[in-house]
């Protein structure tokens, strides 16, 4: 029996601890306020969404550095919270739609899917792997490691023991790579998992790449699919707006085309929108990038071109 989500529960998560950018807290609300309810309720989804989440309260505390990861108590914490929300939204039967917020907020989203459907496989689109241990970061901005935390790799940190490792290397897969720390590709080598870069975007088509990366995961598409798409992972004249953008990314297209192929599985039980950061760019590349992230999210949901 697999699920066959009809109402889409929205978690607005206005939160940026996870990097130092101001902004990207309020990628949400531009998210919603372009008008993403409406259009998801226009592809016949039930919508659910109760205002986006505070997190103001859990701000307040001494936070200070443990070892360099930064606002490590404050990320835990959200986190945490955001991961009892998206599991009872997946446990309800819904689809949760995270809208970030930066890319941190994955332990929370995998959480929540993966302690639902066990099996879940992740497709993971970014310019960046997201996997530094606390051991590899060279940043300390826990917004590139969360896959790693999921992974249960690398060093404990007492303040995320409740991060489980419910997920294994072989249900995880990557399209778009093109800024990869050293650490992060001894750790993709050492866990073999599979990677389609932007090279492989360009030597197969993004065609072939989907389906390779669902070969790899999701063999007999029989598996729950969990997307976590950074926008990041667009080329920078796509999504400008965004902390950490990286030249030679993903065209609209190819963005589109990963989304839509993925609803024709059948099988998307849970997805991230992260990091738009409407602080980062003109008025027009906000717009823009808030733009494209709504039609992202409606081709991944069922808008079909035909
Ligand atoms: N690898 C770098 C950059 S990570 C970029 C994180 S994201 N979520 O893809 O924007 C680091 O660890 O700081
Ligand atoms: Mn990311
Ligand atoms: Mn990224
Ligand atoms: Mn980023």
């Amino acid at each position: 029996f697999l699920p066959n989500p009809k109402t889409i529960a929205i978690v607005g998560c206005p939160f940026s601890g996870g990097q130092p950018k101001l902004g990207v807290d309020k990628g949400p609300i531009h998210l919603v306020e372009a008008g993403l309810i409406s259009q998801l309720e226009e592809l016949g989804w039930k919508v659910s969404f109760d205002g986006h989440h505070q997190f103001e309260s859990i701000a307040t505390e001494d936070d200070p550095p443990i070892g360099i990861l930064k606002n490590p108590r404050l990320v835990s914490r959200v986190c945490e919270s955001v991961a009892q929300v998206v599991g009872a939204h997946a446990k309800n039967g819904q689809l949760p739609l995270t809208l970030g917020g930066d890319h941190s907020l994955a332990m929370a989203t995998l959480s929540g899917t993966l302690s639902t459907y066990p099996d879940a496989c992740v497709i993971w689109v970014d310019a960046h792997a997201d996997i530094n241990t606390v051991e590899s970061t060279d940043s300390g901005n826990i917004h590139g490691m969360p896959v790693s935390f999921m992974l249960g790799i690398g060093q404990k940190v007492d303040e995320f023991s409740w991060v489980k490792p419910l997920l294994k290397p072989e249900r995880l897969v990557y399209i778009g790579l093109r800024d990869l720390d050293a650490g992060e590709k001894r750790i993709l080598k050492e866990n073999n998992i599979k990677a389609f870069s932007m090279h492989e975007v360009d030597k197969y088509g993004i065609g072939k790449v989907v389906e390779m990366a669902l070969d790899a995961v999701n063999p007999k598409r029989d598996l729950p699919i969990h997307l976590s798409f950074d926008v990041d992972a667009l080329d920078p004249s796509v999504a400008p707006s965004t902390g950490t953008p990286v030249r030679g990314g993903l065209t609209f297209r190819e963005g589109h085309y990963i989304c839509e192929a993925i609803h024709e599985t059948g099988l998307l039980v849970a997805l991230d929108l992260m990091e738009v950061n409407p602080f980062l760019a003109d008025s027009e590349s906000v717009r823009q990038t808030v733009a494209v992230g709504c039609s992202l999210v409606r081709s991944a949901l069922g808008e079909t071109l035909l």
